[in-house]
């Protein structure tokens, strides 16, 4: 991005799991937050999710192609007001493929399996993260397909932190995800841990227009 001061170049921060910083330009994450916006309204729009355990996430989520709750995919919203979901975006399908290209130039062509620019992406789930908002450590495994995670990131700036399939604790890396930053997982890091323990109040890009942030990750079913 043109403000930074010192560039950051993309990274494979475990085998098969790329941070792909400024992926996203100011008109993309502009385009992608009126979006979410969109999404965020009733019905089948944000909601506040309850675990099994009976607490709430702090995060507020909504999805998009298949509804997730914990833990499983449905076609309606079977944890709140059974509306359908809404439909997954064609065009974020192909944002994530070209993510997913890039990556490969990264992290190898082999990583992923063969052809991952053909993935047939068709879930979305886009996460609010209002002040002091976080996700705890977790793997991404409600999905049949081996297909990698594609997240793009939009306003505060967060740790994500990136784990092992082993365990929810160490070895792990923290990763600052900024406003337009990629991060792709799959392969061998397909099932790592990962989670956000905190985001940076505030620090959203001026132009950008939100106070918090939004992560949006691409999945296929
Ligand atoms: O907010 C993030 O960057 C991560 C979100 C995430 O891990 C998820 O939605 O499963
Ligand atoms: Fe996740």
């Amino acid at each position: 991005m043109s403000d930074e001061l010192f560039p950051r170049p993309a990274a494979e921060i475990a085998p098969g799991a790329v941070h792909l910083p400024g992926r996203l330009d100011e008109q993309a994450q502009a385009a992608l937050l009126a979006a979410c916006r969109r999404w965020a309204l009733p019905p089948a729009g944000l909601r506040t999710v309850r675990m099994p355990g009976g607490g709430e996430m702090s995060v507020r989520q909504l999805s998009l192609g298949r509804h997730w709750y914990p833990y499983g995919y449905a076609d309606t919203v079977v944890d709140g007001g059974g509306e359908p979901v809404k439909p997954f975006p064609g065009w974020l399908g192909e944002w994530a493929r070209s993510a997913v290209r890039d990556a490969v130039r990264v992290a190898g062509a082999d990583v992923y399996g063969t052809a991952p620019g053909t993935v047939p992406y068709d879930i979305a789930l886009v996460n609010f993260y209002g002040d002091g908002a976080r996700m705890g450590m977790h793997r991404d495994s409600d999905e049949r397909s081996d297909a990698p995670v594609v997240s793009f990131s939009l306003g505060d700036t967060c740790v994500f932190r990136f784990g092992t399939p082993e365990g929810r604790g160490r070895p792990w890396r923290d990763v600052p995800l900024r406003s337009g930053d990629a991060f792709v997982f799959g392969g061998p890091s397909r099932l790592a841990y990962h989670g956000v323990p905190r985001t940076e109040p505030g620090s959203a890009p001026p132009g950008l227009g939100l106070r918090g942030r939004v992560n949006v990750t691409v999945r296929a079913y």
